[in-house]
């Protein structure tokens, strides 16, 4: 069986945060491939988030000429709000023989009681947490828990500090930066 750990997420934009647990993730759970999968409509986030096909053309570039990353576009297909229980069904019948690894931050796993259909979603996935500052990974549902660096990155982290000039360099992969310069993203 293949093992693959999903990351999903809205990608607004793709940060180093996402490649550093994506990338210890893997190597502690010895998995073949980390799906980055954005979302259509994020389940729970109100506000508007940047075209997909802005985030998902940022996605490629943040992965590209790492064999083990890909980019899974299978939310974007479907124009709806973006449940993972749904995707996850979907997924699994269309890959019987790969194992899914769902990975997600300390904010996400404290969110957990809300997620769709969650008590059905924990027995079709595996969850996988990943410590992120100001959140725990206490919960009472089932998850591995993989021990990162702790990183305070985040996407609003980044709109923010472009929306006030303040540089960006250190916190998201150099070709993400250019894509974002070259389309004018986060400057409003
Ligand atoms: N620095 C980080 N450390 C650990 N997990 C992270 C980090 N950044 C993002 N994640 C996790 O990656 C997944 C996707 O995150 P998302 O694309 O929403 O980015 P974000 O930085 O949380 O965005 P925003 O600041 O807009 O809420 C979520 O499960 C989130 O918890
Ligand atoms: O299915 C749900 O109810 C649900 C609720 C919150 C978040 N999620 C998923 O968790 C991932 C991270 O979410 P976000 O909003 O931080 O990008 C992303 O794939 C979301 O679709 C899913």
């Amino acid at each position: 069986m293949k093992k693959v750990g999903i990351l999903g997420g809205t990608f607004d934009p793709p940060h180093y945060g996402h490649l550093l647990i994506a990338d210890d993730v893997r190597t502690e759970l010895q998995l073949d491939e980390i799906w980055f999968m954005p979302n259509y409509i994020p389940p729970h986030k109100d506000k508007k988030v940047t075209d997909h096909v802005h985030r998902v053309n940022m996605l490629h570039a943040a992965v590209a000429n790492q064999p083990h990353f890909r980019v899974e576009t299978i939310e974007l297909e479907r124009k709806e709000r973006s449940y993972t229980y749904d995707t996850i069904v979907l997924l699994k019948k269309k890959h019987p023989h790969t194992i899914f690894y769902f990975i997600i931050g300390g904010d996400m796993v404290e969110y957990l009681p809300h997620w769709y259909r969650i008590d059905e979603l924990v027995q079709l996935v595996q969850f996988v947490g990943v410590k992120r500052p100001g959140y725990s990974l206490r919960t009472s549902y089932p998850i591995i828990e993989v021990d990162v660096p702790v990183f305070a990155v985040s996407s609003s982290l980044i709109r923010e500090r472009i929306q006030s000039g303040k540089s960006v360099t250190y916190l998201l992969p150099e070709a993400v930066q250019l894509y974002i310069k070259e389309n004018r993203l986060y400057e409003t």
